[in-house]
């Protein structure tokens, strides 16, 4: 019996989410990746989508915006007031994605350097990060690098997905925007990481940013349990017969009987 409610509504993910800039993106595919969508058709998805919670961690510069992002998703609100975020704090998202309950753990950390060591505790197990410096304040952008360096000294590499998020979008002008886009997207490029930019105030692109690090943090994980799975089958049960005669009277059975 399930004590969860259902998914709400919005929070459904049937189609592949674009990207939101095809030079910045972690994949350019129109579709998910068709071994994932046979395995959940099939229901044969292992953990994800059972005991599976996807850790996120979201790091930059105080003030950038990372807590108000968040909020935009979760509760859909908006504060223009500043309140620092004081360490860390956690958001849970349940989501649908093809016809597959995930959870996305979102942890939101404080970018005030007084509060970093504590936040910095919490960077470990993250299967994504997002990187989240201010479109207005181009030294938000420049110290992204270290707080990727930071939050990779916790994490593998090679499995972590990045991703690289300008907020405050309502906040810059046309051309001061394509400034700093190019400079972004350039180093997204370096970084790999798939660049995005929002607003929190307006919500403009908050709900694509975060359906896309749901379905590409979801892909991952199914594929790496097919992959651990390797020939056998996801959710099969390998059944060993303890009994060792029963072996030897197969074997048996099929031997030919010299004796007659
Ligand atoms: N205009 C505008 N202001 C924003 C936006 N996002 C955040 N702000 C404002 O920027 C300030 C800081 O936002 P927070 O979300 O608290 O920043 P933070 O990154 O969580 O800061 P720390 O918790 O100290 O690391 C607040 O005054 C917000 O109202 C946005 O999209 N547009
Ligand atoms: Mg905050």
């Amino acid at each position: 019996m399930s004590v969860l409610p259902p998914v709400r509504k919005d929070r459904i993910i049937s189609q592949f989410p674009k990207c939101f800039n095809k030079g910045a993106a972690l994949n350019t595919d129109d579709e998910f990746h068709s071994k994932v969508k046979t395995a959940c058709q099939q229901q044969r998805t292992g953990t994800v989508g059972r005991f599976k919670i996807s850790k996120v961690i979201v790091v930059g510069d105080l003030a950038v915006g990372k807590t108000c992002l968040i909020n935009r998703f979760c509760k859909d609100v908006f504060d223009k007031n500043y309140k620092a975020t004081i360490g860390v704090d956690f958001e849970m998202e349940r989501f649908e994605v093809l016809g597959v309950p995930f959870s996305l753990q979102l942890w939101d950390t404080a970018g005030q350097e007084r509060f970093k060591c504590i936040a910095s505790t919490y960077y470990r197990g993250a299967q994504a990060v997002i990187i989240v410096f201010d479109l207005t304040d181009v030294a938000s952008l420049e110290h992204t690098r270290q707080w990727l360096e930071d939050a990779m000294k916790e994490n593998d590499p090679t499995s972590v997905l990045l991703f690289l998020v300008g907020t405050k979008k309502d906040l810059s002008s046309p051309a001061q925007y394509t400034l700093i886009e190019q400079d972004a997207i350039k180093l997204a490029d370096q970084m790999k990481a798939e660049y995005w930019a929002v607003s929190a105030l307006s919500g403009e692109n908050v709900t694509e940013f975060f359906f896309r690090v749901a379905s590409l943090t979801f892909e991952a994980n199914v594929l790496a349990e097919l992959e651990k799975s390797g020939s056998r089958r996801i959710g099969e049960v390998v059944q060993i017969n303890s009994n060792p005669n029963s072996l030897y009277a197969t074997s048996k059975k099929k031997q030919p009987n010299c004796c007659q």
